[in-house]
């Protein structure tokens, strides 16, 4: 029997490559489309790569018709928090313009099955923890604003055209594959996980804690980390929920823990064995004070269960890759996504920055 194929869009990407490995595990083929702007080639193995801007609809159709894709992923997309405050035009353009474009393009292949990223920022600052689906949504940034838009044109696609829609609002993603193929490769890198173990590294050396006024019992925001392997494999459950015919549906997909930026520090320094410099900023621009998630709905209705978010985990799977994929000092983080190798180099040059504790 053939793997069915499933267009996996933004498939290069940290998450949408964990989930084209979960894909292929679960029997389907993954054809990734991507433009590459912030994915990586080598992080596709599991399928095919088609070279292709969600914006060019007529290039996205090409691509399901060529493949016989049966539902689409969709990743793709401007995800950094701080640069949607500044630069709100390029969220707009990419993830709006962009996502109503590949509907087209996903419409006129008759493609009517999609699983979309959408994220907690859609919330904004509830007043209220655990944040659950009903939640109203204020988003207090573009780039939540924008993925919240298209949350609605999703719904409507869904009314007018047929569209079968599973959105998944992820909390803070982080982690590594287990085998370590796989993990966060950005540059620049923004988020507090990867940002703390390249500071360890060598790599950054204007590493801060942005905000220690929050409401919250140390001063430092709270956020709800889930572990990359366990957002792959809701992944799968969603499409399959899909496939089965049943209908589509939102849902929350974090671990229902919040942790502070200064517990999290804590964890990293204890799996590290290594002091991060203690140094305060000012909050970034956008951040709201306290996401955690309620995710019963998912596990209720998808059947998903987080396996490997406890935090000691993450941030041992995300060390683990740090010190494969990031093996020469100084080197510029992009350009050594293809040397995956010689991870004792930078063990020994971490055993050298051990502070005494
Ligand atoms: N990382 C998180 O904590 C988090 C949390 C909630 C939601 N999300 C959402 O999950 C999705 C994936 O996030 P990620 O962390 O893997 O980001 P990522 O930047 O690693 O992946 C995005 C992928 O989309 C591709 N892409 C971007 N614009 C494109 C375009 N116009 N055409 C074709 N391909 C394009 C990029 O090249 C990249 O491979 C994003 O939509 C993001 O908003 C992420
Ligand atoms: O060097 C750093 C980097 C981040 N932070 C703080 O750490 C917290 C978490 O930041 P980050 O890791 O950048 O994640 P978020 O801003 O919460 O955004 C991520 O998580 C969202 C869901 O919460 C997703 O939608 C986004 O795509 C994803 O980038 C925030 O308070 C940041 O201000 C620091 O203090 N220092």
């Amino acid at each position: 029997m053939t793997a069915e194929r499933i267009l996996v869009v933004g498939g290069a990407g940290y998450i949408g490559a964990h989930t084209c490995k979960a894909l292929a595990l679960a029997g389907f083929l993954p054809v990734t489309y991507d433009n590459l702007s912030t994915g990586h080639r080598d992080f596709v193995r599991w399928g095919p790569l088609v070279e292709g801007d969600i914006r060019d609809a007529a290039a996205v159709a090409a691509a399901v018709r060529t493949h016989g894709a049966v539902a689409a992923i969709h990743f793709a997309g401007s995800a950094y928090v701080g640069e949607s405050m500044v630069n709100p035009a390029k969220y707009y353009e990419n993830n709006v313009v962009g996502s109503l474009s590949l509907l087209n393009g996903l419409r006129a292949a008759g493609c009517d099955k999609l699983v979309f990223s959408s994220t907690c920022a859609v919330y904004g600052q509830p007043e209220h923890m655990p944040i659950d689906e009903s939640v109203p949504t204020v988003p207090v940034n573009p780039y939540g604003q924008s993925k919240r838009m298209v949350e609605h044109m999703l719904a409507d696609f869904g009314m007018a055209y047929g569209l079968k829609s599973v959105v998944l609002r992820y909390f803070n993603a982080c982690g590594a594959d287990l085998a370590g193929e796989l993990g966060e490769l950005r540059d620049p890198e923004t988020h507090i996980i990867p940002r703390a173990l390249m500071t360890l590294q060598g790599y950054i050396d204007d590493f801060a804690v942005f905000g220690s006024d929050f409401p919250t019992p140390d001063g430092t925001a709270v956020r709800d980390y889930i572990h990359v392997v366990d957002l792959a494999d809701a992944h799968v459950l969603a499409l399959q929920r899909l496939l089965r015919g049943e209908t589509g549906g939102t849902f929350n997909l974090g671990t229902g823990e919040g942790y502070s930026i200064r517990q999290v520090l804590g964890v990293i320094e204890d799996v590290t064995g290594l002091r991060l410099p203690e140094v305060v900023g000012g909050r970034r621009a956008g951040d709201p004070a306290i996401l955690v998630a309620n995710a019963t709905r998912a596990r209720d209705e998808l059947g998903f269960e987080t396996r490997h978010s406890g935090l000691r985990q993450i941030i041992e799977t995300a060390w683990r890759w740090h010190l494969r994929a990031h093996p020469r000092r100084n080197a510029p983080v992009g350009a050594v996504a293809a040397e995956v190798v010689a991870a004792d180099v930078v063990a020994a040059d971490a055993v050298g920055r051990r502070a005494s504790r």
